[in-house]
């Protein structure tokens, strides 16, 4: 099969029209909600045009892979500053960062229902560890809620799950805050050893009482510090320098950065049964919830001291007072609670050898502005659809990978959306292949962005949902549509991630029968050339046509004047043709005229192109 292709950017006229064959399959208009036109997209600029003034906002990415032009199908929300609802107290210096970006709203101690209700009319959400992000937040902030940005590390507060099904990113400040719940963790240590809080309690009441608070060295004591992340290992080092002996427990920490600062990882059980005294440093998960329990209290040596700076709910607290008060647990010094702030008669936190601070770890004047800055600038980046290095529910991509996929980030979410408009009635899709041709090894071509794209372009026409790279994969098998990709390995330069991207929809009948190749599945494929998306194959036909604004496919007899009397139809109504490209299987035979058009033609324009008689079958296709 010979395939021709010819590609004309104006349409050449010609009054010549033939009067062979009746059309058999003619489609008429396809209309979606499309977001706003963005008519300049440079990076310095976005301009839009709301109520015929040219308005323009704030530098943004061009690959928008979170969806942040997305935020409101509403244009007016786009041209005014993006709202940042800060419900917990945040650095000055993060305030300021967010302010010069967005319209900030500092409200703190919001009831569930005051959250929720406010929340509907924001963009981004920052948050410390005493606001619940619940799944009725994501449900009350759809549509406009992008980014929630947990100013801390723990996440444990808010609903992951729901987030990415309701594709909002969650950021977390993971780094700044390590050093100051490390030296807190040291203080709590130090001062349930020597029973600082209750001789000064002892003493502003009163009384002088030395022998009773007689406390405990901690040189020569054996640590166990359970989980040697960031704070864990800061707690081990600071512990090492107080000449405790230092042992850990962390399934997934590397054994050689224990070794490096003289720390031992041992099993569970030898930590918790050789240890004078335990600091807890793993976050709160389904397997670390009550890790502290009555068996383990059991078999804890009889008087050891106990530390939280992590999460309340690692520790069984009820459990906790059963072993105070058997003498299992000599002492404990607590800054995290299962319920915060935990009631005022709770037996925990009125026992005589408890110490507890109000989740003080991170508070500190140094940790809380680098905090802030910290999640400031990963919400902004965020609300700029970039993706942020400490994103908690999206998969990583390296920046460079990002700048470097970007062109075919567009070109893929360009294929999915032209693919599923070929579909008759655009619903019932159950299974997208993706091929990609490339010249790299298939470990060097990260595929994540470009399937989400694509799952994107395929959803976003036929549903409500609003998709990115946080929950692409997720909605696509919600919709029970199985996208499965293929990596070819082609013989061209590995400089270039894709030489080409194919989209394939199987077991559907297609409203443009020539886009069905020969196998039976809807195909189109596409490159990038010169930084622009082209289309450059639909079913068997080879086409050339940039994937700018909209697009006829027509299916004719290849024969003289057809260029020039669709050419004349668009003219005639005003519809400025911007790329025109033919592909043929053979000469005189059929071809496909793919034709790019930046208004959408009216149903006149589109009845008259359907009326001519050499047009066999054709469809308008919104990019
Ligand atoms: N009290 C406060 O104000 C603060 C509390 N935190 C809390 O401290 C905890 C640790 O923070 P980072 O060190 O920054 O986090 P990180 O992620 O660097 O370290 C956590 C470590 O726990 C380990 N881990 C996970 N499951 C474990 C298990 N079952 N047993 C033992 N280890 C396990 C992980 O492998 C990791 O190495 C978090 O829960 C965080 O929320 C952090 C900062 C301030
Ligand atoms: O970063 C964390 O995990 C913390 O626990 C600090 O919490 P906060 O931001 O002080 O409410």
């Amino acid at each position: 099969m010979s395939m021709a292709t010819s590609t004309l950017t104006k349409p050449v006229f010609s009054s010549s029209s033939s009067s062979i064959s009746k059309p058999t399959i003619k489609t008429s208009l396809v209309s979606f909600n499309t977001n706003p036109i963005i008519l300049s997209l440079s990076k310095k600029k976005r301009s839009f045009v709301v109520n015929n003034v040219l308005k323009t906002v704030k530098p943004t990415q061009t690959n928008d892979v979170l969806g942040a032009s997305n935020i409101s199908k509403d244009v007016g929300s786009l041209v005014s500053k993006p709202t940042i609802l800060v419900s917990e107290k945040l650095g000055e210096a993060g305030l300021q960062v967010l302010r010069s970006y967005g319209n900030v709203e500092c409200v703190y101690d919001l009831s569930q229902q005051d959250l929720c209700t406010k929340i509907s009319a924001c963009d981004a959400l920052i948050v410390r560890s005493g606001t619940k992000v619940t799944r009725e937040v994501f449900e009350a902030g759809k549509g406009r809620l992008k980014v929630v940005g947990r100013a801390g590390v723990g996440i444990d507060n808010v609903d992951l799950q729901a987030a990415t099904e309701f594709g909002c990113l969650v950021v977390n400040a993971p780094t700044a805050n390590t050093i100051a719940a490390a030296e807190h963790g040291i203080a709590l240590l130090a001062a349930m050893a020597r029973n600082i809080s209750q001789a000064d309690a002892s003493i502003k009441s009163g009384k002088w009482q030395r022998s009773k608070y007689v406390g405990v060295s901690m040189v020569g004591k054996t640590l166990a510090v359970m989980g040697f992340g960031k704070v864990g290992s800061e707690v081990a080092r600071r512990a090492k320098g107080l000449g405790m002996n230092v042992i850990s427990h962390d399934p997934y920490a590397p054994a050689d950065r224990a070794r490096a600062i003289g720390v031992e990882l041992v099993s569970f059980d030898q930590a918790i049964t050789t240890a004078d005294f335990i600091s807890l440093h793993m976050p709160l998960t389904p397997t670390t919830n009550k890790i502290l329990n009555d068996d383990t209290f059991a078999k804890m040596k009889k008087g050891v001291r106990i530390v939280n700076v992590a999460r309340g709910g690692v520790i069984d607290e009820d459990a906790l007072v059963k072993a105070l008060d058997s003498g299992i647990v000599a002492q404990a010094a607590l800054d995290v609670f299962t319920e915060e702030p935990p009631s005022k008669d709770s037996k925990l936190v009125q026992h005589e050898n408890v110490t507890v601070t109000p989740h003080l770890g991170a508070s500190t004047k140094e940790a809380q502005e680098g905090v802030a800055i910290e999640i400031a600038e990963a919400v902004v980046g965020a609300l700029n659809g970039e993706l942020s290095a400490t994103a908690v529910n999206a998969p990583m991509v390296a920046p460079e990978v990002l700048s470097e996929l970007a062109p075919y980030v567009l070109l893929a979410e360009k294929l999915g959306r032209l693919a599923v408009q070929l579909v008759s009635g655009g619903s019932g899709i159950k299974s997208v292949k993706v091929v990609y041709r490339s010249a790299r090894d298939p470990d060097d071509l990260d595929t994540r962005l470009l399937r989400a794209m694509i799952t994107k372009g395929i959803i976003e026409p036929i549903s409500n949902s609003i998709i990115n790279l946080v929950n692409a994969d997720f909605t696509a098998k919600q919709k029970g549509i199985r996208i499965s990709e293929e990596r070819v390995v082609v013989d061209s330069s590995p400089e270039q991630p894709v030489d080409s991207i194919q989209v394939q929809i199987s077991n559907v009948e297609s409203k443009f029968a020539s886009a069905v190749s020969e196998g039976g599945q809807i195909s189109i494929e596409g490159k990038v050339k010169y930084g622009v998306p082209h289309l450059t194959c639909v079913g068997s036909f080879g086409v050339d046509v940039s994937l700018e604004g909209n697009l006829i496919l027509c299916r004719q007899l290849d024969q003289p004047g057809m260029i020039g009397h669709v050419g004349n139809i668009l003219g005639e109504e005003n519809v400025n043709v911007s790329f025109m490209s033919v592909g043929r299987t053979s000469l005189r035979k059929k071809a496909i005229m793919a034709i790019g058009v930046d208004e959408e033609p009216n149903k006149e324009a589109l009845d008259k192109i359907g009326a001519v008689p050499a047009i066999e079958e054709f469809v308008f296709l919104k990019l």
